[in-house]
């Protein structure tokens, strides 16, 4: 189980999470939503002991974040990732299967296999698209022995087949691991019914049983109603003008 206790993080005087508490069980679907910037990633640094805070703990199975007994439970998958570009795909993903315990080495080729990617394996990062960097980390991800996946923004710069197919095996490998995603996705969130859905809003977080209330959430809380006046009245003023 993941464990955080009174989280409290700022950057200078912005506040961004604000004594947040709540745990992740160890097997299927978490996704995380929340307007730009309220605080997602951050919340994802903390976790995987990127950034420090100033209050509050996190635990890993019993295990402070800052453990290597807790990093090994765990894998990121950044949305804005800087793959060593220099090596290939093959190189980058056995220096990472050289730092965790069983990697699968059977499971990575064959997911790479599914994602078309087996003639790129060693060609240089640095000639891959932005989806093959994202197929090249979720396959390790995959192969890799670990409790918990986060991944910010998993689909992003995927093709539909790639996005479906990526789906199926976050589906099916949530049975024995959590997954624990960042998604503005809301095509996938809406067809994920078993997954636990978590709102992150002005520094607190809350669970959404219902996802229709994210919409409401979104236009009671921002300035969307607003902005759609805005438009109708911009759109008004100058069908006025031009007719
Ligand atoms: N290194 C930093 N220094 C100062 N402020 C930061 C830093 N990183 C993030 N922030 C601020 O913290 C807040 C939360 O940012 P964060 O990236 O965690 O949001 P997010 O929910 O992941 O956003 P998005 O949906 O756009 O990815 C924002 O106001 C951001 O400007």
């Amino acid at each position: 189980m993941i464990k955080i206790d009174g989280l409290i993080k700022s950057y200078r005087n912005n506040t961004v999470l604000k004594n947040l508490t709540l745990s992740f069980d160890s097997k299927g679907i978490d996704i995380l939503v929340g307007i730009n910037g309220s605080g997602k990633t951050t919340l994802f640094n903390c976790i995987c002991d990127i950034i420090p805070f100033e209050q509050g703990e996190i635990t890993i199975h019993g295990e402070d974040r800052r453990e290597k007994a807790a990093k090994k439970f765990m894998y990121y998958i950044p949305s804005d990732f800087y793959l060593p570009e220099y090596l290939s795909g093959r190189e980058y993903a056995h220096f990472v299967f050289s730092r965790y315990e069983n990697p699968d080495h059977d499971l990575f080729h064959f997911i790479i296999d599914l994602y078309h990617l087996k003639d790129r394996l060693n060609q240089k990062i640095g000639d891959y698209s932005y989806g093959m960097k994202k197929k090249l980390q979720i396959a390790i991800a995959l192969a890799l022995d670990v409790r918990y996946i986060l991944a910010d923004e998993v689909f992003n710069g995927l093709d539909y087949e790639s996005y479906l197919l990526t789906e199926y095996l976050i589906e099916r490998f949530a049975t024995n691991r959590k997954f624990i995603l960042i998604s503005h996705n809301m095509d996938y969130i809406s067809r994920n019914k078993q997954a636990k859905v978590h709102l992150l809003n002005k520094g607190r977080i809350e669970n959404i049983e219902d996802i229709s209330m994210i919409e409401e959430i979104v236009i009671s809380n921002g300035e969307l109603k607003n902005y759609y006046e805005q438009i109708d009245r911009f759109l008004h003023h100058n069908q006025t003008l031009n007719a």
